[in-house]
């Protein structure tokens, strides 16, 4: 592919998003598959036999027995929590560095399948460009020891599932995992905090603003915690794209919601499709109260060079691809 060709490859990912934000329909037809990663070594080519199918069919599967257990994720979601009840000032004092995926945003995060803010507030965390981001212990005790903590267990499970999907694209299975090297420089995977605003019940019927536009991710693989009771996360198939009916997948705390994003779609030649997902408003009638989550998204470092194993696209570090697409989602960072 020539220069020019890539260049509207990416313009034409953009375009893809533009068009849906519509609220489009709602089917319970799709099947969110749940894959155990129980006994991870002695069942490797099994597990990776149904990551692939899932990732290749409907693209968002859940794991099941990930090894990183509930008390520590529940741990992780009570620092989230006492993080975002700082007074805004405090939070003020550690702004998004928007290129560098790091630090704290609210209502900035504008998709361009919207064009309005998504209702919540952020904090993301990548290790290398946390310098002066962190509050300090007075702030918030343990917080920083404990978020690195559920980064590195986070890391861990998604370097498992990447491992299965570098042995089907035919690389070694260490490959994604030297990718993601956590102890280089050029690191840019990322633990983003995330808390959608109550809904105040003058806005409860406002169905035109989303807790997140659709969207897909820009990374190789995002893993997903969600809180029970906390839903509105919907997903669509990019294959599926033109029917805008949209799936539910409703939070369990047991698994981790896993969805592919468009750096592995791009490092896989297609075959493993990236999908939209957002999150929704609640209705009249549903639970209106804040909606919590966390995500890892496994990024490749930034000089790591992207390449499909049959070369659909030319080849190109992992740093520009990102540049790309944040320059088009952030508005006034
Ligand atoms: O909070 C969620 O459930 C989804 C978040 C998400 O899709 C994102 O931050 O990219
Ligand atoms: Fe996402």
């Amino acid at each position: 592919m020539s220069q020019a060709a890539a260049a509207s490859h990416e313009l034409s990912e953009l375009a893809k998003e533009s068009r849906m934000g519509a609220m489009g329909s709602v089917t319970t037809a799709r099947e969110v598959r749940r894959i155990d990663l129980g006994d991870f070594d002695r069942r490797k080519a099994e597990i990776a036999d149904q990551l692939w199918d899932a990732a290749v069919d409907v693209g968002f599967f859940q794991l099941a027995n990930h090894g990183i257990d509930l008390a520590r994720m529940r741990g992780a979601f009570a620092m989230a929590e006492r993080f975002f009840a700082l007074p805004e000032a405090v939070k003020a004092q550690y702004p998004l560095k928007k290129a560098l995926n790091a630090g704290w945003e609210s209502r900035a995060q504008v998709r361009p399948s919207t064009g309005t803010p998504d209702q919540k507030e952020s904090y993301q965390i990548t290790r290398p460009h946390m310098d002066g981001l962190w509050p300090t212990e007075d702030e918030l005790a343990g917080f920083q020891a404990a978020m690195l903590d559920f980064e590195a267990r986070s890391w861990q499970v998604a370097m498992r599932v990447l491992s299965c999907f570098a042995l089907k694209l035919g690389f070694d299975s260490g490959f994604f995992t030297r990718a993601h090297d956590p102890a280089r420089p050029s690191y840019q995977s990322t633990l983003r905090l995330l808390h959608y605003y109550a809904i105040a019940p003058e806005a409860q019927t406002q169905i035109d603003l989303w807790r997140a536009g659709a969207h897909t991710d820009f990374d190789c693989l995002t893993l997903l915690y969600q809180r029970q009771g906390q839903g509105g996360l919907e997903v669509l198939p990019g294959k599926e794209m033109e029917t805008q009916a949209w799936t539910p997948v409703p939070p369990d705390e047991d698994a981790i919601t896993c969805n592919i994003g468009d750096m592995l779609m791009r490092w896989s030649d297609d075959q493993l499709p990236s999908n939209f997902h957002r999150v929704k408003n609640p209705l009249p009638g549903d639970y209106m109260g804040p909606r919590y989550s966390i995500a890892f998204f496994a990024q490749a470092n930034r000089d790591a060079v992207i390449e499909g194993p049959g070369r659909k696209y030319p080849a190109i570090t992992a740093g520009d691809y990102l540049n790309q697409r944040v320059a088009a989602n952030f508005k006034g960072y």
